[in-house]
């Protein structure tokens, strides 16, 4: 019986409706890079904390500002990490360091570069504008003491981790990583360190696939699974059990080996679509298990797995855990004519480049078809030829799915 092929619109749509199931968990800061916060992160004193001197210099008193110039005493010398000193009279100065506290009584700072010192005396002969709390940076106008300082939701990059760290969040709360299971299947398939003998390969579709979970923050377990029946039964059923989220590569079109519809049937995962109207991936297979897991099996050529995981399972993903997207853009201009007369979705290999006027060019990288895996690494991205064209015309606007950031 044939499979209904479907609209990778409509693969979308499908793959949205299913909701990983979300935990929480601590983890350490430094562990924190990359996850998505479960809790808001709030201002635990004011910042700055006080007012904070903003260049190395003098501290002097606002009525001292006189369009001809002063000369004042030096009362000491505040220090970065040191507790408040207090200018003791307002005809005097003390010296000031950056990001130290603004002394008591001081409300303008003078930069060294404007002054001149003779022995205990410091003169400048122009203020150039200076006013009050000039060269300050004042207590509490970046954030309130119990501001929310970071949302719920929000994904921690470099600069997140930074606000932690400076809130005192050695520990914080984010969405707990999901399990995830990649499973190879195939007789054919020997480990990366074996030599293979003629009929066999070394499997590298679960490693590229374990790559791109991790380069966007998910940890995976790999499993290889041979081609028989029972066994194939047996361990799915227990893997389903033990991960939220089943990967699998090959096995899944029309061959007497590809038992991975009929197991899953039998298991009760239930089948949402078999074959999607594209190349490379067509017989992809999506499903749902009885508790409501995520089930994608991959079509097993190197191209075929690499494109369904960064187009299908990638920004589901993404959405799941990180309620945002990449910034990246998502469309790019053909930078030849191109024709692929199928009535296929085709996602060409494409490598991406600014043109001088700053449109983002995508340049075919043909390769050998969806067993070629090296031609993976000279692209960069996939661009989406729409099914409903044959022929591509040099500067049409696509959709485009980035590999390499
Ligand atoms: N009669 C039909 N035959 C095929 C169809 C079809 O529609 N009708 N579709 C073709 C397409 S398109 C693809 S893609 C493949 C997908 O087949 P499977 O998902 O069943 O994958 P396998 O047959 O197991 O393997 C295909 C190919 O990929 C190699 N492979 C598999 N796993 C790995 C791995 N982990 N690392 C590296 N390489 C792997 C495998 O050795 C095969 O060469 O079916 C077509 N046939
Ligand atoms: O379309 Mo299959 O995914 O090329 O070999």
């Amino acid at each position: 019986m044939q499979n209904q092929l479907i609209e990778p619109s409509l693969v979308d749509e499908i793959i949205s409706k299913v909701s990983l199931a979300i935990g929480t968990e601590k983890v350490n800061l430094q562990e924190a890079l990359g996850k998505t916060l479960a809790e808001d992160i709030h201002a635990d004193r004011d910042f700055p904390p006080f007012n904070r001197v903003a260049m190395d210099g003098i501290g002097i008193h606002d009525s001292m500002l006189n369009p001809n110039g002063n000369t004042f005493l030096v009362e000491g010398v505040q220090a970065a990490g040191a507790p408040q000193l207090t200018l003791k009279e307002n005809t005097n100065c003390i010296e000031v360091m950056t990001g130290s506290m603004l002394p008591e009584g001081a409300n303008v700072v003078i930069p060294y570069e404007w002054t001149e010192k003779q022995g205990d005396k410091i003169t400048v002969s122009d203020f150039k504008h200076a006013e009050f709390m000039t060269n300050i940076h004042q207590q509490g106008v970046d954030q309130k003491k119990g501001d929310v300082i970071l949302s719920k939701g929000q994904q921690i990059t470099s600069a997140e981790i930074g606000v932690l760290a400076t809130v005192g969040y050695d520990q914080v709360e984010v969405i707990a990583a999901p399990k995830i299971a990649v499973i190879a299947t195939g007789d054919e398939l020997v480990a990366v360190n074996e030599v293979p003998k003629d009929y066999q390969i070394r499997m590298s579709n679960c490693y590229s696939l374990q790559a791109t979970l991790k380069d966007n923050g998910c940890q995976s377990d790999i499993y290889h699974l041979v081609d028989e029946y029972d066994l194939l039964k047996t361990k799915i059923e227990n893997l389903s059990n033990e991960y939220d989220i089943l990967v699998f590569s090959g096995g899944v079109s029309k061959g007497k080996f590809d038992y991975l519809p009929k197991v899953f049937d039998e298991l009760g995962i239930v089948k949402q679509f078999h074959g999607v109207k594209q190349r490379p991936g067509k017989p992809f297979w999506f499903g749902i298990t009885k508790d409501e897991k995520a089930v994608f099996a991959l079509p097993g050529n190197p191209v075929s797995t690499f494109l369904c995981s960064n187009r299908y399972l990638l920004p589901w993903l993404t959405h799941q855990l990180k309620n945002n997207q990449d910034n990246l853009p998502t469309k790019a201009y053909l930078d030849v004519d191109y024709s692929f007369k199928k009535p296929l979705t085709y996602f060409l290999q494409v490598k991406t480049y600014f043109d001088e006027t700053g449109r983002l060019m995508a340049q075919p990288v043909t390769g050998g078809g969806s067993g070629d895996l090296s031609n993976l690494t000279s692209a960069n991205a996939f661009l989406e030829l729409p099914a409903d064209q044959d022929n591509f015309e040099k500067g049409q606007q696509l959709p485009i799915w980035f590999y390499k950031k």
